[in-house]
């Protein structure tokens, strides 16, 4: 297990890096990034999965969210992924903004030619985590994840699945019903295929009423997104929680949008709802 590092910076009292590596789950080159909080080089630190949304790459998230500074002072490391393998290419996958590349959807495709590399969910849920937790000081025992919009999905899909390997999660604007959408729909019948039935393992609404997450769930949602309405619709997913008996704490905004302005001002909750829940 070797990892390339592409660079560090110091960073409120931390490091914020960019990393490079030959991915088995994705059979091929991935990135990633960390930022290690000030109290990572004293010991092993609570550490929260940040899936970024379409068109997005493992920088998105460090550069635009303006979340380590909160981040260094409840000594929490922040790991993003890429939203994609990159390499090899295949056929189409630049073809669409919401296909292929920047486009995973943090599932394990199953048709050709994605099922060989697009792996995502197997690489964050289980890779990725291996090597944070052997070559990062991050404690294994307090890992959470949370995500925006594609990576909402994803984070909410790889915390209903591995309650145990993530134990906190939120999410900004979520594909929460992603069977129920034009982007979920066109990405499960390319990697998934047209089989309904297999898409409900990657649909956080029909997960959440067969094995609820049990704590507590936060979603931000802005009401001036421009995907709200026929892409996100978060009271679908709301709807599944309560016959599910899943406490979901869903909170909408006036005025806010779907951008990193969003994020960048709701932030510092998501990251004290994970740190209080990773707490001990
Ligand atoms: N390219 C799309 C927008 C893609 C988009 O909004 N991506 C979101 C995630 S779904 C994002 O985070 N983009 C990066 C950014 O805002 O910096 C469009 O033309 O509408």
């Amino acid at each position: 297990m070797t990892i390339e590092t592409i660079s560090e910076h110091r960073c409120f009292g931390g490091t914020q890096g960019f990393y490079r590596h030959a991915s088995t789950a994705c059979a091929g080159p991935m990135r990633f990034s960390v930022y290690r909080p000030p109290q990572a080089a004293r010991g092993h630190v609570p550490t929260l999965f940040f899936l970024a949304g379409l068109t997005c790459t493992e920088e998105t998230f460090m550069i635009k969210a303006g979340a380590q500074k909160i981040a260094a002072e409840l000594g929490l490391m922040l790991v993003a992924p890429d939203t994609s393998p990159r390499e090899p290419r295949l056929p189409g996958d630049d073809a669409d903004w919401d296909f292929g590349q920047g486009a995973g959807f943090y599932l394990d495709a199953t048709q050709a030619p994605w099922a060989a590399h697009y792996r995502m969910h197997d690489y964050v849920s289980r890779e990725l985590p291996e090597i944070v937790a052997k070559l990062f000081p991050a404690d294994p025992k307090r890992f959470g994840i949370f995500g925006h919009s594609m990576g909402g999905h994803g984070a909410l899909v790889l915390g209903l699945r591995h309650p145990q390997r993530f134990r906190s999660l939120s999410a900004f604007a979520p594909i929460s019903s992603p069977s129920q959408v034009p982007w979920g729909i066109k990405a499960f019948t390319q990697y998934l295929g047209p089989d309904r039935a297999a898409w409900t393992e990657w649909d956080a609404n029909a997960l959440v009423r067969k094995r609820p997450y049990g704590r507590p769930i936060l979603i931000d949602q802005g009401l001036a997104d421009k995907f709200l309405e026929t892409q996100l619709k978060p009271e679908l997913f709301e709807a599944a929680c309560k016959t599910a008996g899943q406490k979901l704490m869903l909170r909408r905004h006036e005025g806010y949008d779907h951008g990193y302005y969003f994020i960048e001002s709701f932030i510092e909750d998501h990251l004290r709802h994970h740190a209080a829940a990773l707490a001990g």
